[in-house]
């Protein structure tokens, strides 16, 4: 494993049976709280994006904000946040999916994302794949292109990526860690 990959998993903490018995929880706030990984983070982040040809950065409600919007900062392209449903005062794109525990809806201002953008999808940890895979078809009823999904962490156990297959559409998917 190289150096960042071994700096970011000694930062993410695992919390057992929550929220609920049977999730291994992956908590990224000591990793927020340490400067040296968040900037490692953002750096590697910053890179997919600029490295995919991305001109927007979609961020996945919440922790997808919190790694999403300095990535897009340092990459010089736009944020656009996906927000958990009945949070964005404009006209909205939504769409339902179930996660890892549980089930919601997220919601896109519908003129945040146009035909010609090229995005990409940055998010804390993938793990059913049901977040990201929403997030896909949100981004492509807009009418924009996917440039790939990137992750901080991957729990490949779940089938995330399989799950996203389809809707990646030959899209990448990078995972800084996988576990
Ligand atoms: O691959 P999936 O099974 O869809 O799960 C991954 C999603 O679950 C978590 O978000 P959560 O909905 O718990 O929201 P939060 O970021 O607001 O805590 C995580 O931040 C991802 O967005
Ligand atoms: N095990 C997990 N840890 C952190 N975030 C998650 N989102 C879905 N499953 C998760």
């Amino acid at each position: 494993m190289t150096d960042i990959k071994e700096l970011l998993l000694s930062r993410i903490r695992d919390v057992a049976d929550y929220p609920e018995p049977g999730v291994m929880f992956k908590d990224i706030t000591p990793l927020l709280a340490d400067p040296a990984a968040f900037t490692a983070l953002t750096d590697a982040l910053a890179e997919v994006t600029v490295r995919h040809g991305a001109t927007k950065i979609v961020g996945l409600e919440a922790r997808g904000f919190i790694l999403g919007a300095p990535a897009a900062v340092r990459a010089g392209v736009g944020f656009i946040p996906v927000r958990k449903a009945g949070k964005l005062p404009g006209a909205t794109l939504s769409q339902a999916y179930d996660l890892e525990y549980g089930s919601a809806e997220i919601e896109v201002h519908a003129e945040d994302l146009v035909a010609g953008d090229r995005v990409m999808v940055i998010d804390d940890v993938l793990a059913t794949g049901g977040t990201a895979e929403a997030s896909l078809q949100l981004i492509r009823r807009a009418g924009a292109d996917v440039a790939g999904v990137t992750v901080l962490m991957e729990l490949a156990f779940l089938a995330g990526r399989q799950r996203l297959e389809s809707a990646l559409g030959g899209a990448p998917l990078e995972a800084l860690i996988t576990v």
